[in-house]
């Protein structure tokens, strides 16, 4: 269960004071997510319930978070579903909770979605370039802090926990990498981290884009990588079994290239956006086991998921 700090009902009401949402109702953990403190928020004004998911952050500092919460409600006002962040009455939508950051957003309808079908993968292949179109008005810069350099550096840090099949593909890896010239690619404001986890469907409806932590200025091909490695994978059994769904990859990439055409260099550097996508999950998986976060409760993510998955993209 991740909810690493609790929140008692008066600490809740007098949180609420600080919006226009009502009475509070109800609350409720969520288990489910791994970096943050969340729970299920329910009000009641003017006879109607409202419902919010209020987030306790437990790593950001308050002053990366308007970043965030800019970019959630800036892509909820263009039609991109993600949980536009509620004001508080003196106009921000950062405020403190237990001595940590906290914000209320609105909560999403629909559900994780645990195994995508065919036409889930096409739906976020084409939410994923109007997000990367509707984000060329958006004015914030961050860059990525996943970006080749974390790569070099974290791989530096973990590199005496690994075996060495393991250190001999990274290296190669981050040698071929470095010669790629991402800087040209056509970039912008990106998810970074879609992941299935991080989406909810009602039906084959996107209702939700959620956890925009990760968001950052970057190429728009690698945000299509990381999803494509995630959604459209197929783990059976033992990670040796994990491959790709052609169809699934083709109706994804299809979508995307619909809304917004790739270029003749995006789909020359395509392969190599697979690869450096499958490598930054492989290192931060790593690194969440050797070097764990102190007080973290670890739901530790498998790094060799993403070994098998950048094996397989580097023989492609
Ligand atoms: N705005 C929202 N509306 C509805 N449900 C939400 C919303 N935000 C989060 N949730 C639910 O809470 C769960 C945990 O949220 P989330 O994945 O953002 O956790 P996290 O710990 O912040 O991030 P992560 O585990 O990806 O690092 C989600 O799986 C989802 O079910
Ligand atoms: N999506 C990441 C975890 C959160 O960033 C992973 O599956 O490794």
């Amino acid at each position: 269960m991740s909810v690493y700090t609790v929140v008692e009902q008066s600490d809740l009401v007098e949180f609420l004071q600080d919006y226009s949402v009502g009475e509070l109702a109800d609350f409720q953990g969520i288990s489910a997510g791994i970096e943050n403190t969340n729970y299920f928020v329910n009000t009641l004004q003017d006879g109607q319930t409202r419902q919010f998911v209020l987030t306790i952050f437990e790593h950001h500092s308050f002053a990366e978070l308007p970043y965030f919460l800019n970019i959630m409600a800036f892509m909820a006002e263009h039609e991109i579903p993600t949980a536009h962040p509620i004001k508080t009455l003196s106009n921000g939508y950062l405020k403190e909770l237990k001595a940590k950051p906290a914000a209320l957003v609105e909560r999403l309808k629909g559900g994780g979605v645990d195994h995508p079908n065919d036409i889930q993968c096409s739906v976020m292949g084409e939410y994923l370039a109007r997000f990367h179109q509707a984000g060329q008005d958006f004015s914030d810069f961050r860059p990525n802090d996943r970006g080749l350099d974390w790569m070099v550096s974290t791989y530096q840090l973990i590199q005496q926990y690994l075996p060495s099949d393991e250190q001999a593909m990274i290296e190669a890896e981050l040698a071929y990498q470095a010669q790629i010239d991402w800087a040209h690619l056509p970039s912008g404001v990106i998810h970074a981290d879609l992941f299935c986890d991080n989406a909810l469907f009602s039906g084959n409806q996107l209702s939700g884009i959620i956890d925009l932590y990760y968001a950052c200025n970057a190429a728009f091909l690698y945000d299509l990588a990381v999803m494509v490695n995630d959604w459209c994978r197929i783990n059976e059994g033992d990670v040796e079994n994990i491959h790709f769904d052609a169809t699934k990859v083709e109706q994804m990439v299809h979508a995307y290239r619909q809304q917004r055409p790739l270029s003749e260099e995006e789909e020359q550097a395509w392969p190599a956006a697979l690869r450096l996508a499958a490598l930054r999950f492989f290192l931060s998986r790593l690194k969440d086991k050797h070097m764990p976060r102190e007080g973290e409760m670890t739901q530790i993510k498998d790094p060799n998921v993403f070994k098998q998955v950048l094996r397989i993209h580097r023989q492609a």
